[in-house]
């Protein structure tokens, strides 16, 4: 009761509204017609009545959510709310205390020691291997290549982010796109459905409660993290093991780019590898501290991918002009020879496809809200926030705000190009969040993204097949009725 009396008096002060809250239970009567089909209207709704930061109360949980520019700033700059909400517990089983959920000086040491890992000259040696997983994936399209076909394009894109991030987080190749059913592919897909469940269904939030009323899909859920854990243990055993041997026989270098192997072949250096080589304090990483980083990548590094690649494939399709504009400027850089490797430069001058993708990212972010949790009482925005506060980051709503964006639900890749450069706040636009706690595979990201979408477009012709999207909220953006396109190859 004390918590809310102070809560009510902090958002009365900071004249933060919100709807109507009853007794006890506040907003919960609210939510349960809600799904997370409805959630994007909910939330514009309440924008439009109550504006950009609205208060709001689950039970004995307060929460402020915010579509508000001036407000993100104050929490993405600051270092007092850097810690996440609960909702994120969901990912603890798997992720531990990796990256994305760690908090505090935890969270502080392994993002200095993990973000080198991160260089320019790491990430240039993973193009290669953007390209050849695109190849594969435009390859297992062709039988599907006849213009009428609809292909969701999220399952495709999916199975080469899942190839993409595993030979660069850890240096193996799982051949999901070639063998699907391989265990930990099969595990890391299924996991990761079953998690998106959990958080669309209440009833799934609590262990407690999967453990009593969902006993056999929670076994089945812990049995595949299982099978992910040691997949990744046994690949960080092995690592250490070579690591270590090198270092024995003298043929360790300690370099941030690629060596040659024994046979003389291109040995890459992977995520995992620059972890194995970190010092904390002088003592090396753990294997269970490179587990939960390890995970992490797999985890944050695959699914917000593939979202956007079949997001950007649906707006090419639908978008035809854009799409011939894509064409000839990938046809400019990177020649006639629709099978010529990519490389680092050339993605760097497809500026165009850049802002495409960026445009996309505005329209369909993967990561559409972000959770913090305010501990103490914190001055944000000129507003005292009492602490004990879930904070909501509508980063989907400020993105499509007409305030900063005319016309905001068209798709006008022109509007990042270089000469509007400055026109748009940072803040209203931030799908890899900003400040301290951004996505550190933010670079990687758009690489693999642009490496991977020009392939689709020299190849084919994206075609506007199939349903429109039907957005949900499910930890990352999906659609409920696919992602969908058609294709027909291209002759030149
Ligand atoms: C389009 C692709 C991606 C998008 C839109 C995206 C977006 C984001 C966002 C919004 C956050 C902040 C989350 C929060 O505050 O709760 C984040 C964090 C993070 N991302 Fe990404 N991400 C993408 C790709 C990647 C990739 C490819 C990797 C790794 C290879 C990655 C690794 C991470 C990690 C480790 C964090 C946690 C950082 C920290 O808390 O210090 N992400 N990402």
């Amino acid at each position: 009761y004390l918590v809310g009396r102070k809560h009510s008096k902090y958002f009365d002060k900071a004249g933060i509204k919100g709807p109507f809250r009853w007794p006890v239970v506040g907003n919960a009567p609210m939510m349960l017609k809600e799904t997370p089909k409805t959630v994007f209207d909910l939330q514009w709704r309440l924008i439009q009545t109550h504006g950009k930061n609205i208060r709001f109360q689950i039970l004995q949980d307060r929460g402020l959510m915010t579509a508000d520019p001036k407000m993100i700033e104050a929490i993405m700059s600051s270092q007092q709310t850097i810690q996440k909400n609960n909702l994120y517990g969901l990912l603890v089983n798997w992720l531990g205390d990796g990256l994305l959920l760690s908090k505090g000086k935890k969270w502080f040491r392994r993002r200095k020691i993990i973000t080198p890992a991160f260089h320019f000259k790491i990430l240039e040696q993973f193009v290669e291997v953007f390209d050849q997983q695109s190849a594969i994936m435009v390859k297992n399209l062709y039988d599907r290549a006849d213009g009428k076909t609809v292909i969701n394009m999220f399952p495709v894109a999916c199975l080469c982010a899942l190839d993409i991030i595993a030979e660069t987080a850890m240096g193996v190749k799982v051949n999901a796109q070639l063998q699907p059913n391989f265990p930990y592919v099969q595990s890391v897909t299924t996991a990761s459905a079953m998690l998106a469940e959990r958080f669309t269904n209440p009833a799934q939030r609590l262990d407690v409660f999967m453990r009593l009323f969902f006993s056999s899909a929670f076994a089945e859920l812990n049995a595949n993290i299982k099978t992910m854990q040691d997949f990744t243990n046994g690949v960080i055993s092995e690592r250490r093991d070579l690591l270590q041997k090198s270092m024995a026989d003298g043929t360790y270098e300690a370099s941030n780019a690629a060596s040659q192997d024994d046979v003389g072949q291109k040995r890459r250096m992977a995520l995992l590898d620059v972890l194995l080589q970190s010092t904390v304090d002088g003592a090396p990483l753990s294997n269970e501290d490179i587990r939960e980083e390890v995970d992490t990548f797999m985890f944050e590094g695959h699914d917000t991918t593939t979202s956007s690649i079949a997001f950007t494939c649906y707006l090419l399709a639908r978008h035809p002009e854009v799409q011939a504009r894509v064409f000839q400027e990938v046809r400019d850089v990177l020649g006639d020879d629709k099978n010529a490797p990519v490389n680092t430069q050339q993605l760097g001058e497809l500026k165009y496809l850049e802002c495409v993708i960026k445009e996309s990212l505005r329209l369909f972010p993967s990561v559409p809200i972000i959770g913090r949790h305010i501990v103490e009482d914190t001055v944000l925005d000129g507003k005292l926030i009492p602490g004990n506060t879930d904070v909501m980051i509508l980063i989907y709503h400020a993105q499509r705000d007409p305030d900063h964006f005319p016309e905001p639900h068209k798709f006008v890749p022109e509007r990042f190009s270089s000469e509007r450069k400055g026109e748009i706040n940072s803040f209203s636009y931030t799908p890899f969040s900003a400040g301290p706690r951004n996505c550190i595979g933010q670079k990687f990201a758009m690489l693999e993204m642009k490496s991977t979408i020009s392939k689709m477009v020299r190849h084919f012709e994206l075609l506007p097949q199939g349903e429109d999207v039907q957005l949900v909220l499910n930890i990352i953006l999906r659609s409920t009725t696919g992602i969908n396109v058609g294709i027909k190859p291209r002759v030149y």
